[in-house]
């Protein structure tokens, strides 16, 4: 020991050699090997061959026992402190000072390199050891100022790693201008206290590499190198200050080891290979530093430990080598190699000197290269100033050019830079588009799904309700909703399938589908996840890649390109949402359709019970109040135009049955009965079996009072030559163009013109002849803005109809009011002969009805009584009027009467819609001629034929005087409100 200590200091020195001698472990107790190497004295160590026979006399003088001197030996029974204490604690005082000090551990695999490097928790190694020292010595000094770093790497399959930085990778080895090794990226922490070095070493030795082998359970595979670097200086500051720097190297190498012992395979036998190999190279330096012969070549390149212990082997390093063996005779030869290497290490001498910088060096280096740089220039201004001027002429040029070839490089790196980030935006907007394309087409189907799904749901449960409405049949007393529920749970709770079921087909396969739609929506619903989340992480890339763009790109017009691009895709994007849109509203049609269906069948259900009820009520003789009556007509009405609103034209009616089923329904109005003779829909026919309705029916067919086809020709042929509607059977009011109804307004003037002539001629001579009398219809015109002439009555006479080919409505004769109404007899009179001959009224019957019109009051009551009758109100004409941006036709008692006939059946009629009995002109009144100047116009105004005159209103009592009694054109009574409906042309 006292030996050891005194190589402290500068100068020449030997390496210090100290071997340890660890306790035989249990495994090799267990394979019964014998101790063979005992420590003799404090230096000595004799090494025995286990092989030896001790009774061959013939190799007595060749004993393999060898006997190693070192400055130091160990046996199992030193302790860490003692080992530290004799190899290391002297050096701290030397690195503090700014000496490099290095300590290594040498030895075959599983000798304890580790043990008395590292240590156990209880028995602290050297490496601990050395820095709590070092804090505590840097402690004990007041005027310097310390500062400490520390760096741990490992050596493995020669790579570098940092071992207080794994992350960094493999490190490289390099060397400084000075010809030190330095490891390049190595971290150097700080560390300033013994306890934040002993967390940063276990630290360290989490990372490195260790693996059981057959030779040690805890084998390091690797070089561990402990770096410390102390810096000193005088805390005192001062120009010329001292700094000095002492490194202290602590490194436990890997151990060398056999191949056969270890039983490596594999990785285990490349590490082994690797880690001889650089044990090879160290030794190989040893000898070479050792060698007797002179100055030997030390290659420290061999491998990177001996590059990085270069300074400790052979440079300005104090370095103590603590070989380590193992006592038992198995490991005789590893033990034998490592102790003649360890003894050979003793003779290898380093120069040891202090690491000192100070300040005047410092200064003197910078002055020396200012001095050098001022040379330089000097010798270049010579150079320049020697030159011809052509040639800095063209020096200059070449400056241009160099200055181009740099502009058109970056020009064209710029545009392979525009070129990549398009190729990447076009990519992700591509892969955008797919994805929202995707999107669009998974909704869609999620939308049809859902639509489909109420398809089928609507089948199940229109069948539920049939069910459970059967099912009332036999409990009378429960509720449909009840029902229900009850055959839902039952259904539930049996587990049936839809064949025991004794359902339909239609609603079998709609939970068939219900079933498969189930499905089908979970699995879009999860896709459509997917894509929605592909979607985001696809926009978030293209925004990062919008972002590059300005730094990515420098000039406007590139920019400018870019721009377009996602404009582009702007624009894609917004035709998506547009394709989207309309896929939206497809769906929402047809939505609505499904909801249209669902109110259709609610009305239709709504029309079955009023017709029921109506029917109950018209069978038990009830009266429904007035209230009643008048939503009824409401009722009918909003039907009418609901219907007329969804088909503007109507359709043909080609059979006799058709024309039957058009005198049922005469009750309601015209436009509604065509579509009831139209539709083939069930739901429309639900009024047919009214029995009124029937009775009416039975009654017009046997008295003929239904159109006969020679009745219906004039009409039809005007109307298939004029309009759309080309069917000869076709009984509703015309839709006739502007154009037509002209024509006809005019004929059916002339015409009027012609009998009111003739009229007049006759009235003189013959009195009035009702047998006469032609069926005819006089209607005012109702159109806001029509021809005053339109409001005007009309006469037709058959013969007039012949020439003027005008129109003669058969079926819209009324029957006076003043005169007797028809009853069922005559009425089939009138209506069985051919309208154009001689057509047989009934007598007029002067029932002194019109006396009841002489006031508004009168007319309130009979619009009263009509209305309950379930005629024609003026609300419902209002209501339609209204609807179609129509005038509405003012109410007066001056237009509109109705009458009943004999058995009640209803008729229309117009007081002012005359016809002269014996089809004699119109006479003319003075007060007409003198307000047309004497003009006979041909037609008649309200004034001169009003039904006024007939009866006897206070005003026109006298000047009724003059006229002949009139009879109205009579009508089939039900073709409602004349006065309302569109004229009839
Ligand atoms: N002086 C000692 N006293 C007690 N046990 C020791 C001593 N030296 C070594 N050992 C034990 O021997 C075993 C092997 O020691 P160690 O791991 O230090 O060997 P090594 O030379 O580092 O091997 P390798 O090169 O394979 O890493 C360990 O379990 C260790 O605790």
């Amino acid at each position: 020991m006292t030996e050891i200590k005194s190589k402290i200091g500068g100068g020449e020195q030997n390496l210090t050699v100290v071997l340890r001698i660890r306790p035989m472990n249990e495994d090799e107790v267990l394979l019964r090997a014998t101790q063979i190497s005992h420590k003799v004295g404090e230096n000595m160590v004799v090494l025995m061959d286990p092989l030896e026979d001790p009774d061959d006399i013939l190799r007595a003088n060749r004993s393999r026992e060898k006997t190693f001197v070192f400055d130091q030996t160990f046996d199992g029974n030193a302790t860490q402190e003692k080992v530290y204490d004799a190899t290391t604690k002297f050096l701290i005082e030397n690195v503090v000072t700014g000496y490099n000090a290095t300590v290594f551990a040498y030895g075959a695999t599983g000798a304890g390199k580790t043990y008395t490097m590292l240590g156990t928790d209880n028995e602290p190694g050297i490496m601990a050891r050395a820095l709590n020292d070092l804090f505590l010595q840097m402690e004990k000094s007041d005027d310097m100022a310390y500062k400490v770093t520390m760096s741990y790497l490992e050596i493995y399959n020669e790579m570098i790693r940092d071992l207080l930085n794994p992350g960094s990778g493999i490190l490289d080895l390099r060397e400084d201008s000075k010809g030190g090794v330095q490891v390049a990226g190595l971290v150097e922490l700080k560390a300033r206290s013994t306890e934040e070095v002993m967390r940063l070493l276990m630290q360290g030795n989490k990372e490195r590499t260790q693996e059981p082998t057959a030779a040690n359970k805890t084998s390091s595979r690797s070089h561990a190198v402990l770096q410390v670097i102390v810096r000193q200086q005088n805390k005192a500051r001062n120009i010329m200050q001292e700094v000095r720097t002492g490194k202290l190297f602590l490194v436990d190498l890997a151990g060398s080891e056999r191949a056969a012992n270890t039983h490596n395979r594999g990785k285990r036998m490349v590490e082994g290979a690797h880690i001889n190999r650089s044990l090879l190279a160290l030794g190989n330096c040893i000898n070479a530093l050792t060698d007797k012969n002179g100055k030997g070549y030390v290659n420290y390149r061999d491998s990177k430990l001996t590059r990085l212990l270069k300074d400790a082997l052979g440079g300005n390093c104090k370095t103590v080598m603590i070989a380590h063996i193992s006592p038992a005779s198995i490991h005789f030869e590893e033990s034998r190699n490592t102790l003649i290497y360890a003894d050979r290490a003793k003779h290898i001498k380093t120069k040891v000197r202090r690491n000192v910088t100070d300040v005047a060096y410092h200064i003197a280096q910078y002055t020396n290269i200012i001095q050098e740089l001022r040379e330089e220039i000097l010798r270049l201004r010579h150079k320049l100033q020697d030159q011809p001027s052509q040639r800095r002429v063209e020096t200059s040029a070449n400056i241009q050019q160099v200055h181009s070839e740099v502009l058109e490089a970056r020009r064209s790196a710029d545009t392979e830079e525009l070129h990549k980030l398009k190729e990447q935006l076009l990519i992700s907007f591509k892969d955008q588009m797919e994805l929202r394309k995707s999107l669009m087409e998974l909704n869609n189907a999620s939308m049809e799904i859902s639509l489909e799904t109420n398809r089928n749901q609507m089948t199940v449960s229109d069948f539920e309700v049939e069910r459970a409405r059967a099912g009332k049949m036999e409990n009378p007393d429960r509720s449909i909703e009840s029902l229900m529920k009850e055959n839902e749970k039952a259904l539930e709770m049996s587990g049936a399938g839809t064949d025991e079921l004794n359902e339909p087909e239609d609603v079998k396969v709609a939970r068939e589908e219900l079933k498969v739609l189930n499905e089908e929506k979970y699995r879009t619903e999860k896709v459509r996840s997917t894509v929605r989340k592909e979607l985001e992480m696809a926009k978030e890339k293209t925004r990062k890649l919008e972002e590059q763009i300005p730094h990515r790109i420098s000039t406007d017009e590139q920019r400018e390109v870019l721009r377009l691009l996602c404009k582009v895709h702007e624009l894609e994007i917004k035709k998506t949402e547009v394709q989207s849109m309309c896929l939206l509203r497809n769906f929402q049609i047809k939505k609505k359709d499904m909801v249209i269906s669902r109110f259709k069948q609610h009305q239709s259900l709504c029309d079955k019970i009023i017709h029921t009820q109506k029917v109950l009520l018209e069978d038990k003789n009830i009266y429904p109040t007035q209230e009643l009556e008048e939503l009824y007509d409401l009722y009918k009405l909003e039907l009418k135009l609901q219907r007329e609103d969804t088909d503007g034209f109507v359709s043909e009616l080609n059979t006799k049955g058709d024309i039957d089923q058009q005198s049922v329904l005469t009750e309601e109005t015209e436009p509604l009965a065509r579509m009831r003779l139209r539709s083939n829909n069930p739901e429309d026919k639900i009024f047919e079996k009214s029995p009124r309705s029937l009775r009416m029916k039975d009654q017009r067919s046997l008295s003929g009072v239904w159109r006969n086809d020679s009745n219906l020709s004039i009409e039809d042929d005007n109307l298939s030559n004029n309009s759309p509607r080309k069917s000869p059977g076709f009984l509703g009011p015309s839709r006739v163009s502007t154009e037509d109804r002209t024509i006809i307004a005019t004929n059916t003037r002339n015409i009027a013109a012609l009998a009111a002539k003739k009229r007049s001629k006759a009235q003189g001579s013959e009195g009035y002849n009702f047998d006469k009398v032609l069926p005819g219809e006089l209607k005012p015109s109702t159109r806001k803005g029509s021809d005053k002439s339109n409001e005007d009555y009309n006469y037709l006479t058959p013969s007039r109809l012949d020439k003027h080919n005008s129109i003669f409505v058969a079926d819209q004769l009324a029957y006076s009011p003043l005169i007797k109404l028809p009853s069922d007899d005559n009425l089939s009179t009138v209506t069985k002969q051919t309208a154009y001959t001689e057509p047989s009224l009934p007598p007029l019957r002067k029932t002194g009805d019109g006396e009841r019109y002489r006031d508004g009051r009168q007319w309130e009551q009979e619009k009263g009584k009509r209305s309950r009758r379930g005629e024609n109100s003026y609300a419902q004409q209002f209501a339609k009027h209204s609807r179609r941006g129509r005038s509405v036709p003012k109410m007066t008692d001056d237009v509109y009467k109705t009458g009943r006939t004999g058995n009640n059946d209803r008729v229309f009629y117009k007081r002012n819609a005359f016809l002269r009995p014996d089809d004699t002109e119109f006479p003319t009144t003075p007060s007409e001629k003198s307000k047309n100047g004497g003009k006979k116009k041909g037609y008649r105004n309200n004034t001169a034929f009003s039904d006024s005159s007939v009866v006897s209103t206070p005003q026109n009592k006298k000047r009724n005087k003059k006229l002949p009694p009139t009879i109205p054109a009579y009508r089939k009574g039900d073709i409602t409100v004349t006065g309302f409906s569109l004229p009839r042309y």
